[in-house]
């Protein structure tokens, strides 16, 4: 990912990709904490427009407030600065990668002086779980490691240093064969995936895990959104792993994962044991509404 021609705006400047560098001391490097966001630009027929920004924007801000850092920035520049980003890169649709971070002030879990630092790249990124993915639907294990107890890692906070046990869960699953992993609470209840939400279809109402270990997904809520204007009941509920085994359709959602059918869960096939309707028409209203389809939307498209 260094070596590539580009632009990424670093604590406020617009800096070649190359020379977006960091001291090897830096603090957040050694010891996890900091913040970051997975955000999506996508081509529409007006041009690239970044989905629901600002939601992006203010949850980022509130990771840093669980966290006790203060971004040294407005959450507006923040947020003209992903534009800028995707503009200035001349992306026409991208992943982008916000993250806030202390710097190398000082180390050791009492240092002082700490600086919080920000960073926003861009960059290409496709089907996050595979395009025949997207159509046919993965194969997920239920992981061996538990999701975050709620008191030992803020789960409301996207913090970076949460994502080891993320980075674990894949490991384990897909050494296993697997596509992603699917993880259950410290009570072994359903909570999400390593880097998505999931929910469960079931006599034609959508559930999904509350968001206790969870993250609080935009894509979650978007679904909720759609889900209420097609007249579908959404239940946030416990879900035990052997309501996923019986459950009618599966799908992850998130910026990366968009809205991905789940097939299989640990070698059980999931309804038809493959995309479900209800997940196609949602996935369907997702694509059409992040790529500028449908103007009832349009109010969550930040035009670059
Ligand atoms: C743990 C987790 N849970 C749910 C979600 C869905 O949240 P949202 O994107 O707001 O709907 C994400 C986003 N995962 C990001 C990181 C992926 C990565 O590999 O890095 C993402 O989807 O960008 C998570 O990381």
């Amino acid at each position: 990912m260094a070596d590539r021609d580009g632009l990424i705006w670093l604590d406020g400047e617009m800096v070649p990709w190359r020379e977006a560098k960091v001291h090897v001391l830096t603090h957040t490097l050694h010891y996890g904490m900091g913040v970051f966001e997975g955000v999506r630009a996508y081509r529409t027929p007006r041009g690239p427009a970044i989905f629901r920004l600002e939601d992006h924007t203010r949850r980022l801000f509130n990771s840093a407030k669980i966290l006790g850092m203060e971004i040294p920035f407005d959450p507006e520049l923040i947020s003209q600065a992903q534009i800028e980003v995707v503009r200035q890169n001349k992306l026409d649709s991208a992943y982008i990668r916000p993250m806030c971070f202390y710097g190398s002030e000082s180390m050791g879990l009492h240092a002082q002086n700490l600086k919080v630092h920000c960073m926003v790249a861009a960059w290409p990124w496709g089907s996050y779980l595979g395009q025949e993915g997207l159509e046919r639907g993965i194969r997920v294990k239920v992981s061996s490691f538990s999701r975050h107890h709620i008191n030992v890692t803020m789960c409301r906070a996207k913090s970076n240093g949460s994502y080891m046990n993320s980075m674990l869960a894949v490991k384990d699953a897909t050494a296993c064969g697997y596509d992603e992993a699917l993880l259950l609470d410290t009570e072994g209840y359903v909570a999400e995936g390593s880097g998505e939400n999931v929910f469960i279809v079931h006599d034609g109402a959508l559930y999904t895990p509350d968001l206790t270990s969870a993250l609080d997904g935009i894509t979650r809520r978007t679904i909720f959104a759609f889900a209420e204007s097609f007249g579908i009941p959404v239940r946030e509920k416990r879900i035990t792993r052997d309501e996923v085994y019986i459950a009618d359709e599966a799908f992850f959602t998130g910026t990366a994962a968009e809205v991905t059918p789940i097939r299989e869960v640990d070698g059980r096939a999931i309804g038809s044991g493959s995309r479900g309707p209800i997940t196609e028409r949602l996935q369907q209203q997702y694509f059409d509404v992040v790529q500028g389809r449908d103007a009832g939307y349009d109010h969550w498209l930040s035009y670059v």
